[in-house]
Order: C-alpha cells, then sequence, then structure tokens
C-alpha cells in the first residue's frame, strides 16, 4: 500500500530543511497534495464521459474552429506548468461536437504529466475520435515555466506544436484556412 501524497509532500519539506510543524505550514501537505491531485485530475478522466454524448447530427460539413481555449499542464521532465492556449479545428462529417466538449478534451489531456507535442496529439486524436470528422487541426502555444524560472530562464520564448490529421494534413488549402483563422484570433500569437 503507498503512502498518502500528503505524506510525500511531508517529506519534501523536511528534504528542504523546512520544519512541517511550524506554524504557516501545518496544513500545508494536505493542501499540497489536493492542488497536485486536482492539476493531475486528467488521470481519473476518460473521453466517453467527459463527452456525455454531446455529439448532435448536423448538416453543416464547413470547417469549425474553437479559438484560444486556455490550459494549465505539468511538463513530465520537471513537473513545473506550462501554460497556454489551444486552437482546435475540425470539418464535420454529419456531426458537431458540443462547444463546452473542446475545452474539456484539452483539459483532461492537459491535466496529467505532459510534453507540449504529446498533448497537442492526444487532443488531435480524441477530437478525431468522437466527432469521426474527416480532418482535424490543433495548434498549441505556451511558456514553460522550466525554462522561465529556472535553467536557461528565458522569459520572452515560447512553444509551439501543431497536429494536422486527415484534410488538414493532406490539403494545403484547409491547413491555410485554419492557420489563418487561428493568426487572426486575439491575443493567441502575441509576442513580447
Ligand atoms: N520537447 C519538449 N521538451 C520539454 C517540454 N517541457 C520541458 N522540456 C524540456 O525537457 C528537457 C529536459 O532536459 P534535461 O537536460 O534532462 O533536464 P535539465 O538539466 O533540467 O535541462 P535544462 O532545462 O536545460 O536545465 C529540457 O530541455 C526542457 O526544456 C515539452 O513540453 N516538450
Ligand atoms: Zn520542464
Amino acid at each position: 500500500m503507498t503512502k498518502p501524497l500528503s505524506e510525500h509532500y511531508e517529506a519534501i519539506l523536511r528534504g528542504l530543511g523546512e520544519d512541517p510543524e511550524r506554524g504557516g505550514l501545518v496544513g500545508t501537505p494536505d493542501r499540497a497534495a489536493k492542488a497536485m491531485q486536482f492539476l493531475t485530475e486528467g488521470y481519473q478522466q476518460d473521453l466517453q464521459t467527459i463527452v456525455n454524448g454531446a455529439v448532435f447530427e448536423s448538416d453543416n460539413d464547413e470547417m469549425v474552429v474553437v479559438q484560444n481555449i486556455e490550459f494549465y499542464s505539468l511538463c513530465e521532465h520537471h513537473m513545473l506548468p506550462f501554460i497556454g492556449k489551444a486552437h482546435i479545428a475540425y470539418l464535420p462529417t454529419g456531426r458537431v461536437l458540443g462547444l463546452s466538449k473542446f475545452a474539456r478534451i484539452v483539459d483532461m489531456f492537459a491535466r496529467r504529466l505532459q510534453i507540449q507535442e504529446s498533448l497537442t496529439r492526444q487532443v488531435a486524436l480524441a477530437v478525431e475520435e468522437v466527432t469521426q470528422a474527416t480532418g482535424v487541426g490543433v495548434i498549441m502555444e505556451a511558456k514553460h515555466m522550466c525554462m522561465m524560472m529556472r535553467g536557461v530562464q528565458k522569459q520572452n520564448s515560447s512553444m509551439m506544436t501543431s497536429v494536422m490529421l486527415g484534410s488538414f494534413r493532406e490539403n494545403q488549402a484547409t491547413r491555410a484556412e485554419f492557420l489563418n483563422l487561428a493568426r487572426g484570433s486575439s491575443g493567441f500569437f502575441d509576442r513580447g
């Protein structure tokens, strides 16, 4: 039987030379464990449950784009946050997905230990699975605390990842339409 997470946090406090009994730290192991469990709650979720059947018949076969979905994830190398935004696009084939579900899918995969490349691919594959779309595109841009607060300490760099599936991969015009829409969205490609 593994120890509860809070006991590990107490050991971390001792490892840092802290006294877990001192006033300010009473309750910290429990709080830290609860926070970490929330930040990784995606491990307890699955696609069918979060989509909850919200796939609707529609004769729309034009591109749908959902922009600027913010996410908070933890890099699997340092367990430090990376924070960013996702754009998701797809070409429906007779069925569309409930709008909020795109954000739920992003959160389900973001709230696990990740690298941005895998997160982007997992979101794209999940959207493809639930919509059966002929094409799916996902772009993510994020800032990684492990590069800002420590290590190389670069404050202005961000990482951009994209995954194009089906017609978004094969058809240049479809891909260009998505990239144009994404570029026009407020703040997403902000620099500085
Ligand atoms: N490709 C990719 N790399 C990431 C991501 N998050 C963190 N990393 C990188 O993972 C790498 C781990 O490198 P290591 O050399 O093992 O670790 P480190 O000594 O802490 O590396 P530095 O960050 O360079 O100090 C670093 O280059 C991080 O920038 C991510 O989402 N994608
Ligand atoms: Zn990292």
